[in-house]
């Protein structure tokens, strides 16, 4: 599904990735960690092909990058990013937005066929989010909006779906529904990598995950095996103890640790 070998990017003379491999295999569910400015974001711009590597080998869904059209493989790809939220129009109401998730532009200067419009109607009930179809984006609240995205990057039913922190700025009602719909990808034949900074979003569908530490990959593999105090600690500089409770980690800060 997803190969990074030894991959490396140097910008003037700073390190951002060093030597990073990841092997993200049909089935797996990722969740990427790392302090502020650790890579992670730069990982997965990798992996949508938007920057290529200095060094080292990329392959997403069997297409070597450097090698393909990667306009292609993006189409088989779902991003969901800060920026994109950014671009939307919020005076489109939300059912075109998410209808415009079927091709590759953010605004429709023409007709919309009845399908693409019934299928955008669909994925907004699935999320609970029927009745403010026809509303301006702009009136929704944060959480409502980040499930727009969610439905909209489903419309062209990728095979990966990259969410770099989806629920940045939610409050805890907010954040808890959104993870929900997260939760429910698992029913989708979809591989998700997921980027965020709190280890209580890593939901139980998550099955791997990452550290980022300077740019390096300070540990990778099965949840249970990677996300440990001594892991948390080598990651984040700061003495914290996980307790899973409901399938899910709970991280501890220890004080005067
Ligand atoms: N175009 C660029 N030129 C130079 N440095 C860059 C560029 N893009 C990113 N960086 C640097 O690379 C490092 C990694 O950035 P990145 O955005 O991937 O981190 P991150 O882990 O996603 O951080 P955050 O959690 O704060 O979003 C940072 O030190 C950043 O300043």
């Amino acid at each position: 599904m997803i190969s990074m070998r030894d991959v490396s990017l140097r910008r003037e003379e700073n390190q951002i990735l060093d030597h990073v491999s990841l092997e993200i295999k049909k089935g797996e569910n990722w969740v990427i960690l790392g302090r502020n400015g650790s890579g992670k974001t730069t990982i997965l711009e990798m992996l949508t092909g938007y920057l290529f590597p200095s060094e080292g080998r990329i392959e997403v869904l069997g297409n070597l990058y450097g090698e393909c059209d990667v306009r292609e493989v993006r189409k088989e790809i779902g991003y969901i990013s800060p920026n994109l939220l950014e671009k939307l129009n919020l005076i489109d109401p939300v059912w075109e937005v998410v209808a415009t998730g079927a091709y590759a532009f953010l605004r429709f200067y023409q007709e919309i066929p009845s399908e693409v419009k019934e299928k955008a109607l669909g994925l907004l009930a699935e999320m609970n989010l029927g009745k403010l179809s026809h509303h301006p984006l702009g009136t929704l609240s944060q959480g409502e909006r980040k499930k727009v995205m969610l439905a909209r990057s489903l419309m062209s039913e990728p095979k990966l779906l990259i969410m770099d922190e989806p629920c940045a700025g939610l409050d805890l009602y907010e954040r808890e529904k959104m993870l929900a719909e997260v939760e429910r990808l698992s029913e989708r034949d979809i591989t998700v990598v997921y980027v965020t900074h709190h280890v209580e979003e890593i939901m139980p569908m998550f099955t791997h995950a990452a550290l980022i530490r300077d740019g390096k990959i300070a540990g990778s593999g099965p949840k249970e095996k990677v996300l440990t105090n001594d892991m948390i600690k080598q990651t984040y500089d700061i003495p914290a103890r996980i307790e899973w409770d409901g399938g899910r980690p709970w991280i501890k800060v220890v004080s005067g640790g």
